[in-house]
């Protein structure tokens, strides 16, 4: 990445957090942190914040494989559409304050994925928790179409289950 592109998503980050558009999280703040999930983008911790009980997951990205524009486009991306009650919320961000490194903080799902969900919980479910489990996803998908966005990798892999308090 060039160093304007960087430079420029660094800005927007720093305007963000400044105008209050995007919550800052201090690193140091989080506590029991447990590693969920990680692949070739980074890696998915749970932890809780401050002396809360709420649990985050904090999104880490490696930067050889994504630039920090990319997080800044995937952070508007998100916020243009998390008002929706079956989309996770983007809380705001964090950094890794040793590696310099900005991480998503994220409404955390409890339940996992669909697919892991689904194999544990399919013969406890009827009808009716299945049609609200497809309605969800439909009016999720729908309201991503309305905002002219395409998943393009919409699998049971990669939709998350929360049961919202
Ligand atoms: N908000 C969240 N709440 C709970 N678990 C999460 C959350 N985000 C991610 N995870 C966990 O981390 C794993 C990796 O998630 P993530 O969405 O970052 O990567 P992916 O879906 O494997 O990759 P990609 O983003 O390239 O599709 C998920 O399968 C899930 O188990």
């Amino acid at each position: 990445m060039s160093n304007n592109k960087s430079e420029d998503a660094i800005d927007w980050l720093e305007k963000s957090i400044a105008n209050e558009n995007l919550n800052y999280y201090k690193y140091s703040e989080f506590k029991n942190i447990e590693l969920i999930g990680s692949g070739s983008y980074g890696s998915v911790v749970r932890a809780n914040w401050k002396n809360s009980d709420i649990f985050f997951a904090l999104k880490t990205f490696n930067s050889d494989k994504t630039t920090l524009k990319e997080v800044v486009d995937e952070i508007k991306l998100q916020k243009s559409v998390d008002f929706h009650e079956n989309i996770l919320r983007i809380c705001g961000i964090t950094k890794l304050e040793t590696e310099k490194k900005y991480s998503l903080v994220l409404e955390y799902a409890d339940s996992g994925t669909l697919k892991t969900y689904l194999s544990n919980h399919f013969d406890e479910l009827n009808w009716n928790d299945k049609y609200k489990l497809s309605f969800q996803l439909a009016s999720a998908v729908a309201f991503l179409h309305e905002c002219e966005i395409i998943h393009r990798d919409l699998h049971s892999d990669n939709i998350l289950i929360h049961q919202r308090k």
